[in-house]
């Protein structure tokens, strides 16, 4: 695929730190010759930060590496093109991310025509928010066990056994003619949700080369977003056909299957295998993703994994686990990635989005738009197209940036939706909307306008940053990190879906719009003092940030550093990569 990884080891970017480091150069130079571990050694100590910089912030940063597969990621990410194997891996467990998002999208468009083919009569406002609530209860439940379940089982086996309940859910969904069996369908289908939008993250982050893990990751978000349009898409095609929903649900069973099919033929990752001890197939998995890199590097890779593998106390799986939860609480560090990883995905559900996602078309009609599904289909392709424009900028501007442009705007997006939802006036006569000014109004333009506004400051930030988690936390917790943030943005979800209609109806759309933009204005505030900026740096890095605080200024300082590093590093490449070829 010829992308070059570009990482901060070659003689310029030495040259670059020299100030910082000592004389780098010429340590460079005199290990042309030297055995493999020396050369490491001299690259990493290339990018250690030991002494004062510049300026005050700068100088509490004290970067070391540590053991997290530095030296060899060192190696294998400057000589790899990304390869064939990686993409397809990546590609196929992002149907997860697909599943997600087209499982959560359809229901809006269901709820709609599904009219009385449940019970023969139609559905309340509380029958709509449990059937749609109920996938993400599912969620929120197996996200808690996902992260045990991966490294007991594999990811690969919980991918596809989140396989298997979609496929349960589906049919129990097509087949529906109560309530209760169409909600049960939901909620089994929820808990593929949930395995899957732990799983496929986590399954990306290991399988990717670490400097472009925050891309690769973001392809899942990207193809979460596509499964949503496309569950839009498909919904506004079958809305006046009969029984459509029915054919919506069904055709969720495509992407299952294939991603089922292929898993059939993919091995798990190679942390996995270490962790089962099996290193044979840890290595061949190495060797199908790394193919520039010598058998040498691979099984030094292999070392590397097993070492930290072992860095986890315990003597048998619930000793471990219960020592992962210990030290995830009581490490400063951990607890303070902690406080991130579950406030960004707290923030990300309780600003509203969702409710969006879930109720728009139910929203969209009581404005008085005819074909609802089109205008649900806009919201879905800007969150689309605004997630593709993070995937650009994540990592180039970087996550905090887009979070304090993206938090702020959607606060004014939904003031706007608020004071529009006020002028509109609308009552409820039972569970039903009226709207006042019957028919069509400005108010209700203005309403759709600053809605798809709000979905577009919603993708480019808090709608995307906070699946790149699995950064925040270090190898020998990351698991468990991970599952309590999937599990708070599940919790949220779930809330969100089964309150929304409700808080419609008592505190009236006006009501509902300004809490969320509270809500909104509090979360800008959060990721303002919380939040460091994290786009470029090691992982050992994001530990040593969170180490005595949340270090904002020197998160910036040193991201600032590591990306003009990368900037330049264009210009060194071949010299760069060439040096560690002949070193090797
Ligand atoms: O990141 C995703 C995405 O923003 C989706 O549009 C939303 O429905 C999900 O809840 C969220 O986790």
């Amino acid at each position: 695929m010829g992308i070059h990884i570009p990482y901060v080891t070659s003689k310029a970017s030495r040259s670059n730190t020299s100030d910082e480091v000592g004389d780098a150069d010429s340590l460079g130079s005199s290990n042309q010759r030297e055995s493999p571990a020396k050369t490491t050694k001299v690259m990493l100590e290339s990018h250690e930060i030991q002494r004062a910089p510049a300026s005050d912030d700068e100088d509490r940063i004290q970067i070391k590496p540590v053991n997290d597969e530095d030296d060899t990621s060192v190696m294998i990410t400057f000589n790899q093109s990304l390869s064939p194997f990686i993409i397809t891996l990546t590609f196929v467990a992002s149907i997860s991310g697909f599943m997600f998002g087209y499982d959560t999208g359809y229901i809006s468009s269901a709820l709609i025509s599904i009219g009385t083919d449940l019970d023969n009569k139609v559905l309340t406002y509380g029958e709509k928010e449990i059937v749609t609530a109920a996938t993400s209860l599912g969620a929120l439940i197996t996200s808690i066990f996902a992260g045990t379940a991966a490294d007991l089982f594999g990811r690969k086996r919980c991918l596809m056994g989140s396989n298997l309940m979609f496929v349960i859910g589906a049919i129990l969904q097509v087949s529906a003619h109560t309530f209760w069996q169409m909600a049960v369908g939901r909620l089994i289908m929820g808990f593929g949700v949930g395995i899957g939008s732990l799983i496929a993250p986590l399954f990306i982050s290991e399988i990717a080369p670490k400097m472009i893990r925050g891309r690769l990751t973001v392809i899942n978000s990207l193809w979460l977003t596509g499964g949503q349009l496309v569950a839009y898409g498909c919904g506004a095609g079958l809305n006046h056909v009969n029984n459509g929903w029915r054919i919506l649900v069904g055709l969720s069973l495509v992407p299952t299957a294939v991603q089922f099919t292929c898993l059939c033929f993919l091995p798990d990752t190679p942390r996995y295998y270490v962790m089962k001890g099996d290193l044979h197939n840890a290595t061949e998995v190495l060797k199908r993703s790394y193919t520039d890199t010598s058998e040498e590097i691979i099984e030094r890779k292999v070392e590397e994994l097993v070492t930290l593998n072992q860095s986890i106390p315990g003597k048998n799986v619930p000793e471990r686990v219960w020592n992962t939860i210990k030290e995830l609480h009581t490490v400063p560090s951990n607890l303070r990635a902690l406080i991130i990883g579950c406030g960004l995905q707290a923030i990300q559900q309780f600003t509203g989005w969702n409710s969006l996602m879930y109720f728009s078309g139910t929203i969209f009609e009581t404005v008085g738009f005819k074909n609802s599904s089109a205008v649900s289909i806009i919201v879905s392709g800007t969150n689309f197209i605004f997630t593709l424009v993070a995937f650009f900028s994540i990592d180039k501007i970087g996550r905090r940036t887009i979070l304090l442009i993206g938090l702020p705007g959607m606060t004014m997006a939904l003031v706007v939706c608020s004071i529009a939802f006020h002028y509109l006036g609308i009552k409820f006569d039972g569970a039903v909307a009226v709207v006042v000014s019957s028919g069509f109004s400005s108010w209700g333009i203005v309403i759709i306008i600053f809605i798809i506004v709000f979905a577009a400051f919603y993708a480019l930030g808090i709608g995307t940053v906070p699946w790149q988690q699995s950064e925040l936390f270090p190898q020998n917790v990351r698991g468990i990190g991970t599952s309590y943030a999937t599990a708070t943005n599940w919790a949220g979800s779930l809330v969100i879906a089964s309150t929304f209609l409700t808080m419609l109806q008592n505190i009236t759309p006006a009501g509902t719009f300004a809490f969320f933009a509270a809500l909104s204005c509090v979360s800008t505030i959060f990721c303002y003092f919380c939040y460091p900026e994290l786009s470029g740096l090691e992982l050992e890095e994001v530990q040593t940030i969170l180490k005595d605080g949340f270090n904002i200024k020197a998160s910036q300082a040193l991201a600032k550093k590591r990306r003009q590093q990368v900037a330049r590093v264009h210009e060194l490449k071949y010299e760069a990569t060439q040096e560690i070829i002949e070193d090797i």
